[in-house]
């Protein structure tokens, strides 16, 4: 590989050394939610800020375990786990926002994804389209035994994952409408539980990796509701989802070790 560290041996992006995360990693999209990730650490410190990679790292448990933001996107979704990998982290999860797709999926309610549509560019990189994203089934475990320890309403099954935001609900309103359409509701028709942007790339990108990672998302709201004439809350407050992946680092440590 090669080495942009200029000796420092930090790596390039997320300006983190090896051994200065734990082998658990949290991955929010979000640098800002970072912080609010690490006060549920003990003795957590800022590691790197660089770009839209920020680091914490701390301890559950007295295991070191960090967080480490990826952005938007699978590219540097990619990029965060290929360099927190060299940095010694082995087990992941995303702690995103999405929006809901099945009818059942409410905002406030958490998603755990068991798979990934491939609809992005950045998991094509790493493997042929014929080969699935999907979660580690220990780390899905791990995540529903959390959810349902701390109460939390959940979902489990295939999340839609894209490179464009906007016209995620809207694709007839694209120049490619019609194919995006067509797809959009084949995954409506089949069961897919929400939208958002990373999971396909990170579950891809760490099978390419042998590393483990899962995902539990938040739904900030469900636009096929408001589509069906049902009610449709908004929630953005991520607490509950970052709580259930700290309570699923705590059961996967306990497993890890004995
Ligand atoms: O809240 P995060 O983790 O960023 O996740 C979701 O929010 C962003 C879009 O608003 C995308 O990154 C999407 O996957
Ligand atoms: O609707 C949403 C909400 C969060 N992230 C997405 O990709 N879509």
């Amino acid at each position: 590989m090669i080495d942009y560290s200029e000796g420092s041996g930090k790596l390039y992006h997320i300006q983190v050394a090896p051994g200065e995360v734990g082998r658990y990693v949290i991955l929010p999209g979000d640098p800002k939610r970072c912080e609010k990730i690490a006060r549920h650490f003990d003795d957590a410190k800022l590691i790197a800020d660089n770009r839209e990679f920020t680091t914490y790292t701390g301890t559950l448990d007295g295991v070191k375990v960090s967080v480490t933001s990826t952005g938007i996107g699978g590219p540097s979704a990619a990029i965060a786990m290929e360099e927190l990998k060299r940095c010694g982290a082995d087990t992941f999860i995303r702690v995103g926002t999405c929006g809901g797709m099945a009818l059942d999926v409410k905002g406030g309610d958490l998603v755990i994804a068991t798979g990934a549509i491939r609809a992005e560019g950045t998991s094509r990189e790493y493997a042929p389209i014929e080969f699935p994203a999907v979660a580690d089934f220990d780390v899905v475990c791990a995540l529903t035994q959390a959810a349902q320890k701390l109460g939390r309403h959940y979902h489990t099954g295939v999340v839609q994952c894209k490179d464009s935001f906007y016209g995620q609900h809207e694709p007839e309103a694209k120049p490619v409408g019609y194919d995006l359409l067509n797809k959009w509701n084949a995954w409506l028709k089949l069961g897919t539980l929400a939208s958002e942007m990373e999971s396909a790339a990170l579950f891809i990108v760490a099978s390419a990796l042998h590393v483990r990672v899962g995902t539990v998302l938040l739904a900030i709201a469900n636009q096929e509701r408001a589509k069906a004439g049902l009610d449709n809350e908004q929630v953005h407050d991520t607490e509950g989802a970052i709580d259930t992946a700290i309570e699923a680092i705590r059961i996967l440590i306990a497993r890890d070790d004995a």
